[in-house]
C-alpha cells in the first residue's frame, strides 16, 4: 500500500506557484531522497507531506486517506517530521524534548507512561545522544540539535519519517551514521522521505530519488536514472561526471562548474 500517495499537488503562496502538478508515491520500507537545487521546493513538499502546509490543489493521501481527514494528534501518531531549521528556544533537557516526541501516544491530560521513557531512551540510543540527556538543549552544537531532534522523531515511533536536510550539521562520520540509521529503519518497514543536498550520499542510500526544479518533478526514479549529466545539467546548470566508485560501487557524481572546460583550466 503506500504510505504516501500525490496526485497533481500544486501549493501556491502569495499568489505563486510554489509546487506545481507533483504526483508520487512512496511505499512502504522505502527511502526516498528529494533532491534539486535551493528553493526548487524540497521543504515545501516535506511540510505539505507533514500537514503543516495545505495543498491548494491535488490529492494528497496518507495511509489511503486524505490528510484533510487527519486531525493532526492522529497525524503526529503516523508521521515524524525533523525540519530544517533545528534550533531549539525553550529551556528543557533533551530527555524532555525527546520526551515531546511521545506526547501524540499519551492520552489528552496523561503523563509519560513507563512505554514512553523506554521509547525516549532507545531514540536516544539510537541517535548517540544518550550522553546529552541531561543537558540543556540550549547548550547544545549544531550537529548534537540536530541529533536530538532525530531522536525526538523516533520516538515518535512514526511510519514515516521526514527529514529536511537531516545531515548538514553533521560531521562525515555522523552523516553515515543517520543515513545507514535510515536505511535499518526503512530495512524495517518504516518510510523515509530525506532532503539531501550531497548527491553522492543520496545515490548510495536512496532507493528512490525525487528531483525538484522550480517546484515541479524534472526527473524520479532509481538514483542511476536521475542523476545522469543531462539532467544534473538542466537542474543545476552545472557540468557533472558520473562516474561508479570502484570501492562502493556507488554512483559518484563530480560537480566540474558552470563551463565544461574543467580539465583544460587545471592542467595549464
Ligand atoms: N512562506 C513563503 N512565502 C513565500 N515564498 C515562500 C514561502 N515558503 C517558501 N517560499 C518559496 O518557495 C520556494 C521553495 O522553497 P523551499 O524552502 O521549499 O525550497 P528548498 O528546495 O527546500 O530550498 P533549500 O534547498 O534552499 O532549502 C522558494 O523560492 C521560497 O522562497
Amino acid at each position: 500500500m503506500n504510505i504516501v500517495a500525490a496526485e497533481k499537488i500544486s501549493i501556491w503562496i502569495d499568489g505563486c506557484p510554489i509546487l506545481r502538478e507533483l504526483s508520487f508515491s512512496a511505499q512502504a520500507g522505502e527511502f526516498i531522497g528529494l533532491i534539486g537545487p535551493n528553493g526548487s521546493g524540497k521543504s515545501t513538499l516535506l511540510r505539505m507531506v507533514a500537514g503543516l502546509t495545505p495543498p491548494s490543489s491535488g490529492q494528497l493521501k496518507i495511509l489511503g486517506r486524505p490528510i484533510a481527514e487527519y486531525k493532526s494528534k492522529q497525524l503526529a501518531r503516523i508521521i515524524g517530521y525533523v525540519p530544517q531549521d533545528t534550533s531549539i528556544d525553550f529551556d528543557f533537557s533533551v530527555r524532555e524534548i525527546v520526551l515531546m516526541g511521545r506526547h501524540p501516544h499519551l492520552s489528552r491530560f496523561g503523563s509519560e507512561r513507563q512505554l514512553d521513557r523506554i521509547m525516549a531512551q532507545k531514540a536516544m540510543q539510537q541517535t548517540t545522544t544518550l550522553h546529552l540527556a541531561d543537558r540543556m538543549a540550549t547548550t547544545l552544537s549544531g550537529g548534537q540539535r540536530q541529533m536530538v531532534l532525530i531522536a525526538k522523531a523516533l520516538a515518535q515511533d512514526p511510519q514515516l519519517l521526514l527529514l529536511d536536510e537531516p545531515i548538514s550539521a553533521l560531521d562525515i562520520r555522523y552523516q553515515l551514521y543517520v543515513l545507514e540509521l535510515m536505511r535499518k529503519l526503512t530495512g524495517k518497514g518504516i518510510t523515509a522521505m530525506a532532503a539531501l543536498h550531497d548527491l553522492n550520499l543520496a545515490a548510495r542510500f536512496c532507493d528512490r530519488l525525487v528531483l525538484l526544479h522550480q517546484g515541479e518533478i524534472l526527473s524520479m526514479g532509481k538514483p542511476d536514472e536521475v542523476l545522469t549529466p543531462d539532467i544534473i545539467q538542466k537542474a543545476y546548470d552545472v557540468h557533472a561526471n558520473v562516474s561508479i566508485d570502484p570501492l562502493l560501487g556507488a554512483l559518484t557524481v563530480t560537480a566540474l562548474g558552470e563551463r565544461n572546460d574543467f580539465t583544460h583550466h587545471n592542467f595549464h
